[in-house]
């Protein structure tokens, strides 16, 4: 039956969502949003639904990342760029030690609203409410700036667009050649004490392309890439303000971005964010922490993926390095029993957060790669597919999380402290977990 109402889950209850001051402004916003163009085509959203389908049956790898939570002051082409060219090399090096098609997606152009633990803030004797994203309130801790305003979803909106037209450029421009990214990845073997112990692997990579070279393979595919884009569908109401009936179809696609996913502190099974994610054809992520019950997981299957339809539903499983290899096999086994096939895809990140001596959170690299190898251990043993990996990151160099071929230490961690919410992985720290997972479908790790 087709489905052409996205307000169905406003009667149910929505957590994480912000407290707008000023309910006529939001109105108008939603309004003056509702009529704007779509930021993706359905007809994408289709096709990463096929590509993820290639993931969920063992036939490709799927690589998302990008910022915990993007700035409008991030929107800069230097930003954009560098995290693209961090994606980009990474899912070389993944393509060439998989054997397969690696699924670029990108945490971008729309990752700009965070579900937190709290909803203040308490500075020196000073409680705020708690910063929600650049889309809802600003980070800045005085009272004016923590206010919800609604204009900022219209911020958000034209952020998102003006990220994905640069994406979109580089990504089909030339600036995304194979070659010109494996040049890259050959600096950063060279260059870099990190890079240094995966020599054999670059030249290895070398030699397929001057292969290919002599044989005047030169496709297309070098020169382009396909990239989507991804982010946490929290806040409803700008999400349904996004959703439209595709005309080719007549079903409901959120248009804000190609593939939205659904948060550990939203995913209750008869709430809001489950219902609105029901309704539209997009492919779904939904998080999966290490207290998620085999009950919970089939009923989201149930509700997200009633046809079975493999691209449809990525389970992202975010356990913790220590709890992963308990947590997980439960549940993929009892899940696969079911017959269902969902993506199954590792986000390190989310598990292993701490609060370091000098007050940062951080994450440790050490812990970031123990979980993907627990994840790949779990699915190894049970005979299914590691789907792909969900890693916060940027292409600048940060000193966010500690550890690393090119070590940050504890006491680095002030020296560019600049998310705005969870800890990412830094450049270098990135392409060295692309550079270990990539031997760990080797079998060398
Ligand atoms: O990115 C994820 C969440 O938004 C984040 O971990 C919440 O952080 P908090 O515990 O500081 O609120
Ligand atoms: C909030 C996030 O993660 P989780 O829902 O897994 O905590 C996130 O990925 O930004």
């Amino acid at each position: 039956m087709t489905v052409t109402n996205p307000h169905t889950w406003q009667t149910l209850p929505a957590a994480q969502q912000p407290e707008w001051p000023d309910q006529e402004a939001l109105r108008k916003t939603l309004a003056d949003l509702a009529s704007y163009p779509p930021l993706v085509f359905a007809g994408e959203c289709d096709q990463l639904r096929a590509r993820l389908g290639a993931v969920a049956r063992g036939e490709a790898f799927l690589l998302q990342g990008g910022d915990c939570a993007e700035a409008f002051d991030g929107v800069s082409a230097e930003h954009i760029r560098n995290k693209l060219k961090t994606l980009l090399q990474m899912a070389a090096v993944l393509t060439y030690a998989a054997s397969v098609p690696v699924v670029k997606v990108g945490r971008i152009a729309g990752q700009y609203s965070k579900p937190r633990s709290k909803s203040t803030e308490t500075r020196d004797g000073v409680t705020l409410p708690v910063y929600r994203g650049d889309s809802v309130n600003g980070f800045e801790f005085t009272p004016e700036s923590r206010i919800p305003d609604p204009e900022r979803l219209k911020r958000m909106y034209n952020a998102s667009a003006a990220t994905l037209n640069l994406v979109r450029a580089f990504t089909t421009g030339g600036y995304a050649d194979l070659r010109q990214v494996h040049a890259w990845n050959q600096d950063f073997v060279r260059n870099s004490p990190a890079g240094q112990r995966y020599e054999q692997l670059a030249r290895e990579i070398d030699n397929a392309l001057a292969f290919m070279n002599a044989c005047g393979v030169a496709p297309e595919e070098f020169r382009t890439v396909e990239f989507f884009s991804s982010h946490e569908a929290l806040v409803l109401d700008y999400e349904t303000a996004l959703t439209r009936v595709d005309s080719r179809t007549g079903e409901l696609y959120d248009v804000s971005g190609h593939m939205v996913w659904i948060g550990e502190r939203t995913r209750q099974l008869d709430h809001a964010h489950i219902e609105f994610a029901s309704k539209i054809r997009n492919p779904i992520g939904v998080k999966l922490g290490p207290t998620t019950t085999v009950d919970e997981a089939l009923t989201l299957i149930e509700k997200l993926d009633p046809e079975r339809e493999p691209g449809r539903l990525t389970f992202i499983t975010r356990m913790g390095a220590g709890k992963v290899r308990d947590a997980l096999p439960t549940l993929v086994e009892k899940v696969t029993a079911s017959g269902a096939q969902p993506v199954w895809i590792c986000d390190p990140m989310h598990g292993n957060t701490f609060e370091a001596s000098s007050g940062h959170k951080t994450r440790r690299f050490d812990d970031v790669l123990d979980e993907v190898k627990g994840f790949f251990e779990v699915h190894r043993a049970l005979g299914t597919h590691p789907g792909g990996i969900h890693v916060e990151l940027t292409g600048d160099d940060v000193t966010e999380c500690v550890g690393g071929g090119d070590e940050v230490l504890v006491d680095d961690l002030h020296q560019r402290y600049e998310t705005a919410c969870d800890p990412r992985l830094n450049r270098s720290q990135s392409l060295d977990l692309a550079f270990l997972v990539a031997e760990m479908y080797r079998g060398t790790v």
